[in-house]
């Protein structure tokens, strides 16, 4: 194997036109490389095909074109060992309400062919935390708990990889302790983690390498320290004393919106200019400062800052 868990190379997919909706292109011409043992971000908004591409790895939708390769294995060509390399715990709390967390977990090591002598369903039960629900019908637990369980669902076959689609929407900090404590772990004992998210932050604590995908497109692939970086846009809001709709000699770089409410927004990038130099300018064009404050960038002004600068058309950059 090479030093990638996963290897992605023009992977498209297109969902056929049915039921009077037209056919959906979710992924064009995706190359991706996750390398072993790292934690890794899949970042995009709603829509982006983040969930697309992982039940492609997953084995779940059929992709149009490309190559996929987990583990080194070809998923054309050796697809029940590229799919046994793989753990997905999906989206939606998909499981079959009839089977206590037990049995969910010992069917799901039967699926994949785990013989009973190697299954670690009470190792399991009691790693997600649900060792004395271990009778309760699916359908009767918690939705935390239901996410837990997948979680386990996941893990029965020892992957090599573990896919985490947004494992943290909608729950709570108890769970999502639960959930980093043991990627952490995971990730620790040589597991190579994926996740999607919606949260930067989220995704700036845990990954080594975040790639964002946005209208099927990658957009994006660094470190997370790179990408960081490159995202140090701020703004500072200056409340003058006096209303002011002149022009400020500004250091390069920095640009000066006037907003509706008297504010002046002054963008600009962290690495590049001190909010000191900033505020002198504005002192020296005779502007007295009733109030400051700083505004962040949100993922939503990244993903137009990386798309509006490398063209719709969407090119790869990484
Ligand atoms: N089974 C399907 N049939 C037709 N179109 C689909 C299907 N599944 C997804 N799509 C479309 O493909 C595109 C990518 O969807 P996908 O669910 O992969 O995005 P996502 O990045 O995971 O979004 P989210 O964060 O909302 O889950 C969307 O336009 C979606 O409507």
């Amino acid at each position: 194997m090479s030093g990638n868990a996963i290897e992605i190379e023009g992977l498209s997919k297109t969902y056929a036109a049915h039921s009077g909706e037209p056919a959906k292109t979710a992924l064009q011409d995706v190359n991706l490389e996750v390398p072993a043992g790292s934690i890794f971000g899949l970042l995009g908004p709603n829509g982006a095909g983040k969930s697309t591409l992982i039940n492609i790895l997953a084995g779940l939708v059929r992709k149009s074109a490309g190559n996929v390769r987990i583990w080194g294995f070809d998923h054309d060509v050796n697809p029940r060992q590229s799919r046994a390399a793989i753990g997905v715990m999906p989206q939606e709390l998909n499981l079959d309400p009839f089977f206590t967390a037990r049995a969910a977990l010992d069917v799901q090591a039967g699926l994949y062919g785990v013989p009973k002598r190697e299954r670690r369903t009470e190792e399991i039960l009691d790693l997600i935390g649900l060792t004395d629900k271990a009778d309760a019908y699916s359908r009767t637990l918690s939705g935390g708990m239901r996410r837990r369980l997948l979680l386990g669902k996941a893990l029965v076959h020892r992957p090599r990889v573990l896919v985490l689609d947004e494992p943290t929407a909608g729950v709570d900090i108890e769970l999502r302790q639960m959930l980093w404590s043991n990627v952490r772990k995971f990730n620790r004992e040589g597991m190579t983690i994926i996740l999607t998210t919606h949260y930067l932050e989220e995704a700036e604590e845990m990954c080594d390498e975040i790639a964002i995908i946005h209208q099927g497109r990658k957009i994006a692939h660094e470190s997370t320290d790179t990408l960081i970086g490159q995202l140090d846009a701020k703004s500072l809001l200056i409340h003058p004393t006096q209303p002011f709709d002149g022009d400020i000699r500004l250091p390069e770089g920095v640009e000066l919106e006037h907003r509706p409410d008297g504010a002046l927004a002054l963008s600009y990038r962290r690495g590049q200019t001190a909010a000191e130099d900033i505020l002198d300018a504005v002192r020296a064009a005779g502007i007295r400062i009733a109030d400051v404050a700083t505004e962040e960038p949100h993922l939503e002004d990244v993903f137009l800052a990386l798309t509006s600068s490398r063209g719709t058309g969407g090119e790869e950059v990484a």
